[in-house]
């Protein structure tokens, strides 16, 4: 169903919704990421929480009842964490939207409103559950609180995908350079701010670790100098995204260490992708969309540098755990 429409029936049942929590686990909670903070920043009233699924079941908000939204997000639709949240926000009387790729899936069956996005056909496509999800939290922040740049939102909303397309049309010599570099890196540390931290976290988490075995952490810029500063030596390699917007000014702060200490340093910035030209009041809410899609380009790249591709696994989905 169209968001516009499933927050309007929500409101409808339910004018007092107090709370919105967004569920998932792995990349699908990062994507979730952006909408959350968008609405975190922007509401009055509405409280946010933003959980990985397994400890949304065993430690669950109580404020998780009738007066709350929960989306759910799973691209497969059947990671059992994700599901059993779902299922229980259900029980608990949320309204439930499932965010998912597959339109007969577990989680699709246990919510109440199900969306539908693409996956294979490009990187736009790729990038569109985080999209939709950012597209929910407006449109709730806009029904139940009201939001003063809702039109200059839809003008991005409007732009966002070929932006993604077009990005991704010039990034491979820049993501081939970065593969050669850092092909033979033993670790990396990847770290932004504002609505790309989660970027940062899913390069690592999942591009790094899950799908190239490489060490990896990731954390947010403001807090680089307050513990990690102190490993920055010549050589040890990072990366940093850089957000248009806000929070750019910490962004470039930890550049500047970085660059400082000769750190080996690949700054990947949304400025350099168009972010600056969307309307200003909301072009921070799109770095995240823009640089998921170019640093996914960076990792085939340096997948096919090591000739690990990023479908092997030793342990995901092939053993119990
Ligand atoms: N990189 C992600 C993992 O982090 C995640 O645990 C898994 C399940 O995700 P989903 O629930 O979105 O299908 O899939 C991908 O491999």
């Amino acid at each position: 169903m169209e968001v516009k429409k499933i927050v309007s029936e929500i409101k409808k049942e339910v004018p007092g919704i107090k709370s919105v929590y967004y569920v998932g686990c792995g990349a699908s909670k990062a994507e979730l990421y952006p909408g959350k903070y968008f609405l975190e920043e922007n509401a009055k009233s509405l409280r946010v929480g933003h959980f990985t699924a397994n400890e949304f079941v065993h430690a669950t908000p109580v404020a998780v009842d009738s007066t709350a939204i929960v989306i759910t997000c799973s691209l497969g639709g059947n990671t059992p964490e994700t599901v059993a949240a779902s299922k229980l926000a259900m029980e608990k009387g949320a309204k439930v939207i499932a965010v998912t790729h597959k339109a007969d899936s577990p989680l699709a069956g246990n919510a109440d409103y199900v969306i539908v996005h693409g996956f294979e056909k490009n990187y736009a496509a790729k990038l569109e559950k985080m999209v939709n999800v950012l597209d929910l939290s407006v449109e709730i922040l806009n029904q139940y609180e009201g939001y003063e740049h809702y039109e200059d939102m839809q003008t991005a909303f409007g732009r966002i995908y070929d932006m993604i397309e077009n990005a991704v049309s010039f990034v491979v010599p820049a993501a081939k350079k970065f593969a050669q570099d850092y092909k033979d890196a033993p670790f990396v540390y990847v770290m932004s701010s504002g609505a790309t931290q989660c970027v940062a976290y899913t390069f690592s988490l999942c591009l790094m670790m899950e799908m190239q075995w490489i060490n990896s952490g990731s954390f947010h810029d403001g807090e680089f100098f307050h513990g990690p500063f102190e490993i920055v030596d010549k050589d040890v390699p990072f990366i940093l995204l850089m957000n248009e917007g806000r929070t750019r000014a910490l962004d470039a702060r930890a550049m500047d260490f970085l660059h400082r200490f000769q750190a080996k340093a690949t700054i990947v910035d949304g400025k350099d992708y168009g972010i600056d030209s969307l309307p200003s009041a909301v072009a921070e809410y799109f770095n995240p969309m823009i640089l998921s899609a170019v640093m996914r380009v960076y990792a085939e790249q340096i997948a096919i540098a090591r000739s690990h591709p990023l479908t092997m696994r030793r342990y995901m989905w092939k053993l119990e755990y």
